[in-house]
């Protein structure tokens, strides 16, 4: 039965459908290309690029076979020990999602996505949540160091040694939740009625709306009371605790073959990356109010996001250096902990500032001073502090971090730069959805903020 009032039906974004296909073959192809560009022994261009060893497996080198090339490519990329262990990771998360005890919050509420008049009365209520990432990644600590301290860098050495076979593994699970979620999202809610659809994912054709994402937040019982959410689970769990533990292997590995040392540039991007993680579980609550839980679909894009792009490609420094190590200057030192601390210190101070606001109200002690705007829609927006700066500071924060853990890795190749570069085009697109969806909102009132708040990221740069 059709909900009331319906979900939308969006126009496409993304590129539409070419768009949505090109996804689905591309994403996949950069995390291989990825790795196939940058390893030990094939090099990593321009500097360690060993030409005659092949930088890409032959794949599309005649158009008539690509099909075939492209099939054999994968199947040669199969490792059945990898898939088993991928797979006993996200089995071990599942079960320490309920066994681990934790609190229980409320997210936004449902489906009323920035107020925008077309869903505005989708749903009344808010869905429930469990925290307990950070309580999981602690136990796997003590579960790594007891191995450690036990057996040794050895068991670590498969992660290094078996990456081909971790991507391919994910990829399968990647597609497994995608077309589970998928089918899913047609299947009547508890009151026989359709589900509430993402408005970004609900145009009518499949293979959009598969790539895109359908429904808004999948769980296994609609009920506002149950906590286990599809989305919410994979957004924290196994993108970012799969990323810290490849970056540890990476350092083992980098550790196994130095004989027993690792260098400064791996003790930084271990540090920063880890740090950086832990933050985000510490403040797990605060990714209910990100786009990716309030607005989006959860479908390819996201599930491939996050479990195969953030681990697979997140980690490329620490295993490029596993591959080059790098032993920093001082100076060298100095640049990457400056700009990690200033970058840490605008993306935190900025949407802490944004989140007491939100959530405790202008009258709180804690936000005392700082200016805002009334709007019609009933919200107000801060025009003083980091947010009277530019309109998302709190990515340029983010961005100066990413360029943190690239710089260990010195300037012999590009490659390792991927990350940077890559986020800087991901801020730039989500700001500008953003604001399409900040001037659906808020209307006028967005173009007076827009007045007073000129910049976009970097205040007198863009
Ligand atoms: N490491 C990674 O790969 C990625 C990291 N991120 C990070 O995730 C974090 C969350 O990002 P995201 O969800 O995109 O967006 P933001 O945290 O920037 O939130 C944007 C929302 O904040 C509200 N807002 C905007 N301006 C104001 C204002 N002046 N005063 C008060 N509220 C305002 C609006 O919502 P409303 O008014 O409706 O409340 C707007 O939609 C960022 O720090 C980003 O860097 C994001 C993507 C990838
Ligand atoms: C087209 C393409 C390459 C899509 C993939 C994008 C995804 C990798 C990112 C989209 C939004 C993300 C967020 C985080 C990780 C990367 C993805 C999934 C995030 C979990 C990182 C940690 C942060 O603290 C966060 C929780 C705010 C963040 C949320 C968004």
């Amino acid at each position: 039965m059709k909900r009331t009032p319906p979900n939308p039906h969006p126009e496409y974004e993304f590129l539409g459908p070419p768009g949505a296909v090109a996804m689905l073959i591309v994403l996949p192809l950069i995390t291989y290309g990825l790795y196939y560009n940058c390893r030990s022994g094939f090099g990593c261009p321009p500097a360690y690029w060993d030409a005659k060893d092949g930088l890409w497996p032959k794949v599309g080198s005649n158009p008539a076979t690509y099909a075939s090339d492209l099939w054999n490519f994968l199947l040669s990329t199969w490792d059945t020990d990898a898939f088993m262990v991928y797979s006993a990771f996200m089995v071990f998360l599942f079960v320490c999602y309920f066994v681990i005890p934790g609190h229980v919050v409320e997210g936004t509420v449902v489906g009323g996505v920035g107020g925008s008049p077309l869903t505005k009365d989708r749903s009344n209520y808010k869905l429930k949540y469990k925290v307990n990432a950070l309580r999981t990644v602690m136990l796997i600590a003590v579960l790594v160091v007891a191995t450690l301290m036990t057996k040794g860098v050895e068991p670590f050495l498969f992660l290094h040694g078996h990456f081909i076979g971790l991507i391919t593994a994910s990829l399968v699970w990647t597609f497994a939740v995608a077309i589970f979620v998928y089918i899913w999202s047609f299947i009547p809610d508890s009151n026989g009625q359709e589900k509430i659809l993402a408005c970004g994912g609900n145009t009518g054709n499949k293979i959009y709306d598969f790539v895109l994402g359908r429904e808004l937040n999948p769980r296994f019982s609609a009920s506002p009371d149950s906590t286990f959410d599809i989305k919410y689970f994979i957004e924290l769990r196994p993108g970012l605790i799969g990323w810290v533990l490849l970056n540890f292997g990476m350092a083992c590995q980098q550790y196994h073959d130095l004989g027993g040392r690792i260098t400064n540039s791996m003790v930084a991007v271990l540090v920063f990356e880890t740090f950086y993680v832990v933050d985000s579980l510490w403040n797990e609550a605060a990714v209910l109010t990100t786009m990716d839980i309030t607005t989006d679909g959860f479908g390819f894009m996201l599930a491939n996001g996050l479990l195969t792009w953030l681990p697979m490609n997140y980690s490329l420094q620490a295993r490029f250096l596993a591959a080059y190590p790098v032993d920093m200057s001082m100076a060298h030192c100095l640049l990457v902990v400056m700009t990690q601390c200033v970058g840490y210190y605008i993306f935190r101070s900025a949407n802490g500032q944004k989140n007491n606001f939100r959530r405790y109200g202008a009258a709180a002690p804690q936000n005392k001073g700082l200016k805002y705007m009334e709007t019609a829609s009933g919200s107000k927006l801060l025009i003083s502090g980091w947010w009277g700066t530019a309109r998302h500071i709190n990515y340029f924060g983010d961005w100066l971090m990413a360029l943190a853990w690239s710089l260990p890795c010195g300037l012999a190749s590009p490659i390792p730069y991927f990350y940077p570069i890559y986020f800087a085009v991901l801020l730039i697109h989500r700001e500008l959805r953003d604001e399409e969806k900040c001037r659906k909102k808020y209307g006028k009132d967005w173009d007076k903020y827009c007045e007073i708040v000129r910049w976009r990221i970097i205040p007198y740069i863009y």
